[in-house]
């Protein structure tokens, strides 16, 4: 479902959606160029593929922390699936139909009904809370869940400069709450002008977050680390100093800071800065098998898409979200062929122009 066909489905999406909510999952930080050149950049690496090699039973199975994956594509963590459809995370986790699901902390399903619901593993995303003892019951959530990770996203120190929800007035609705929450923290926005959920962020997220925040999450649980939001070399080898298992490069899909470079420029260099101690994955901007394939060749092990599992979410509930799963998939393994890779692994630099 490369090009025209998502945006047809987003066009779709954006059909059935409040105007709030098509600008929360679509919009991004500011003048949105990070969020425009997520995507552009994906599309200007070019392949050099190898010819007359036995394709017949290509492969597209990644290895990931022990874990045997079925396909390199995961589902990003992205908050409020109510707000597209009324089954919510658990429609998302049904169409993940075997894949790995990352699941928001700031679901609308709790997180052990997301895990029921999914045939594939699931991790669950944390923000770091003001109360680090929110946190940590969230972490003792997900471990009585069944979860088999925890991503902890570092790049909301404080909210981005979110235009769109500022103008909508962006909140939920005291009919939809965070799941995960109940009995710790009131689930509600704080009321006031602008967007809710920047008020709720400061108010709750820890700003002071420093790399001590990976060492704690790590002292509480004996789930694997993944740092979410990692762009610098540098911050990747402090990931691997810190004890992270696997570390995702990634700018928060453009909704963070602007003028972020997009992440396909990034990636080979925290690939290079993490000297393979430990596996590198990616977000922003991939909608094609093509872009998995650019991205795997480029290093990472395996991709995170966000918003085009949520038009699928909202034009189609499960069916809409396997759909657009299904044909990345069938994407990813057509581009793999076409290069002369049997298996996902194989894909490496010599298939992308020098
Ligand atoms: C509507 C929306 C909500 C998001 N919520 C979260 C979240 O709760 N936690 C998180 O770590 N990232 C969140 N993200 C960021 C995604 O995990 C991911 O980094 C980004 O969407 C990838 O870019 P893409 O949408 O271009 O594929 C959100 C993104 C969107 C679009
Ligand atoms: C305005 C910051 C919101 C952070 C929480 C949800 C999220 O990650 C996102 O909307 O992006």
């Amino acid at each position: 479902m490369a090009g025209g066909e998502l945006d047809a489905l987003e066009a779709r999406a954006r059909e059935r959606l409040p105007r709030s909510v098509y600008d929360y999952y679509a919009g991004g930080a500011d003048d949105e160029v990070t969020v425009a050149a997520n995507r552009d950049a994906w599309g200007e690496i070019t392949f050099r593929p190898r010819v007359l090699v036995d394709v017949s039973a290509a492969d597209p199975s990644v290895e990931l922390l022990g874990t045997r994956l079925p396909s390199p594509v995961i589902v990003a963590p992205t908050a409020f699936h109510k707000l597209a459809h009324p089954d919510g995370e658990a429609a998302t986790a049904r169409g993940a139909a075997g894949r790995l699901m990352v699941s928001s902390s700031l679901s609308t399903v709790a997180i052990d009904q997301v895990v029921a619901a999914a045939s594939g593993p699931v991790w669950l995303q944390l923000y770091v809370f003001r109360d680090r003892g929110i946190s940590e019951a969230l972490v003792r959530r997900a471990e009585a869940a069944g979860c088999t990770g925890l991503v902890l996203t570092v790049d909301v120190p404080v909210a981005g400069n979110r235009r769109r929800d500022d103008h909508n007035g962006f909140a939920l609705p005291d009919s939809i709450e965070m799941a995960n929450f109940t009995g710790l923290l009131q689930s509600g926005m704080p009321d006031g002008g602008g967007s809710g959920l920047v008020r709720y962020v400061g108010a709750q997220f820890d700003a002071s977050l420093d790399w001590s925040a990976v060492s704690w999450l790590k002292s509480v649980t004996r789930l694997p680390v993944i740092v979410k939001g990692i762009q610098h070399p540098d911050d990747g080898r402090r990931a691997v100093d810190a004890g992270a298992d696997a570390v995702v490069v990634s700018n928060h899909g453009g909704r963070q800071l602007d003028g972020a470079e997009p992440t396909a420029w990034l990636l080979p260099d925290v690939v290079g800065a993490v000297e393979g101690r430990m596996p590198v994955l990616v977000d922003g901007g991939l909608r094609s098998g093509g872009d998995v394939a650019r991205a795997l060749a480029l290093g990472a092990r395996a991709i995170l898409v966000g918003r085009p599992v949520l038009w699928g979410l909202a034009a189609g509930g499960e069916d809409g979200v396997r759909g657009v799963l299904d044909d990345l998939d069938a994407e990813f393994v057509r581009t793999m062929s076409l290069l002369g890779c049997r298996t996902a692994v194989e894909l490496g630099p010599d298939v992308l122009t020098p």
